[in-house]
C-alpha cells in the first residue's frame, strides 16, 4: 500500500502533468470564450432590467431579448467541444444534456410557439439562467486568472442548489403552457399519408421532453452537489467513465 508521502508524489506528478498539458494556447482560448460568455449573459441581464424598467412589464421581453439569447446560449455547443476534445474536466454527456436541452428550449420552445412567450415560466427560466451563467462563466474566467473570489466560487457551488429547481419549473411549466398551441397547430409534425410514409407529432415529443427529465435532471442535480463536496469541502470523488 502506498504511504501517504508517495500519494503526494504521485498526486504532485499528476498535477504537473495537468499543468503541462494545458497549453497557453489553450488556457487563452478558454480565458476569451469565458470572458465573451460571461459579457454576453451581461448583456441580457442588463436588456432584461432595462427594458423592465422602461416598460413596467414583462410582456414584450423574451421577444427584446430573443437574438442574443439564442447567439449566447447556441454558442455553449462549443462547451460540448471542450469536454470531447479533453480541454476541460468535464463529461460530454452531463454538458451534452445540460447544452441540449437549454437549446431545445430556445429554439423549438420559446422561439418557435410565441403564444407563450409572454408567460410568466418563461422570465422565470430567463432570470435562473442569467444569474447561473453570468456566476458560472465569471467562475472560470477567475479561475483561469489565478484570481478567485471567494464569493464566486462560493456562489458557483451553492446558488444551482435552489436555481436548478427552479429553472426545471419554468421549463416544464413553459412547454406545458405550449401544448395546447402545438397541438392545435400541428407544428414540426408530419401526418399520414405523406411521402417518405413516417408520422411524428411535435405534440408527444414535448411530452416525452418533459417526462425525460424525470430521469435526466436528478442526474445533473446530483452531479453538481458531487462537484459542490469536492470543490468547497475537498473531497475526493471518483467519478464513472462517459
Ligand atoms: C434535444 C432534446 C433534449 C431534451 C432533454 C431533456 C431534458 C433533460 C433535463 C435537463 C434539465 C436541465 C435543466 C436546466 O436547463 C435548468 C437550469 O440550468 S436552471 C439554472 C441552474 N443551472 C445550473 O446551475 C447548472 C449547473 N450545471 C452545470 O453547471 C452543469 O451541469 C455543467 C454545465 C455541465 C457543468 O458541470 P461541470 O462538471 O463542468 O462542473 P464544473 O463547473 O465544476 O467544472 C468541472 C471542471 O471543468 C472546468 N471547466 C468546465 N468548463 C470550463 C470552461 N468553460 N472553462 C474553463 N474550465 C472549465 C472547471 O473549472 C472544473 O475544473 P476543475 O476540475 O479543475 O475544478
Amino acid at each position: 500500500m502506498a504511504s501517504s508521502e508517495e500519494d503526494g508524489t504521485v498526486e504532485e506528478k499528476e498535477n504537473n502533468n495537468k499543468k503541462r498539458t494545458k497549453s497557453a494556447l489553450t488556457t487563452a482560448w478558454l480565458t476569451f470564450y469565458n470572458i465573451a460568455m460571461t459579457a454576453g449573459w451581461l448583456v441580457l441581464a442588463l436588456a432584461m432590467m432595462r427594458f423592465y424598467i422602461k416598460k413596467g412589464t414583462h410582456k414584450g421581453l423574451y421577444r427584446s431579448i430573443a437574438r442574443t439569447l439564442k447567439f449566447f446560449q447556441t454558442f455553449a455547443l462549443v462547451e460540448v467541444g471542450h469536454c470531447a476534445i479533453g480541454i476541460v474536466r468535464t463529461s460530454v454527456i452531463v454538458t451534452g444534456v445540460q447544452v441540449c436541452s437549454r437549446i431545445f428550449m430556445v429554439w423549438f420552445v420559446a422561439s418557435s410557439i410565441r403564444q407563450i412567450q409572454n408567460e410568466e415560466s418563461v422570465i422565470l427560466f430567463l432570470v435562473v439562467w442569467t444569474v447561473t451563467e453570468i456566476t458560472r462563466y465569471s467562475y472560470y474566467t477567475f479561475k483561469l486568472l489565478n484570481h478567485l473570489p471567494y464569493f464566486i466560487k462560493w456562489a458557483r457551488y451553492n446558488f444551482f442548489i435552489v436555481l436548478y429547481p427552479l429553472g426545471v419549473v419554468g421549463e416544464l411549466l413553459s412547454i406545458y403552457a405550449a401544448l395546447p398551441f402545438v397541438r392545435r397547430s400541428g407544428m414540426f409534425s408530419m401526418r399520414l399519408p405523406n411521402k417518405y410514409n413516417v408520422s411524428f407529432d411535435y405534440y408527444y415529443c414535448l411530452i416525452i421532453v418533459m417526462l425525460s427529465y424525470i430521469p435526466l435532471f436528478p442526474q445533473l442535480y446530483f452531479h453538481m452537489l458531487r462537484q459542490r463536496r469536492r470543490v468547497l469541502h475537498g473531497e475526493v470523488i471518483v467519478e464513472k467513465d462517459d
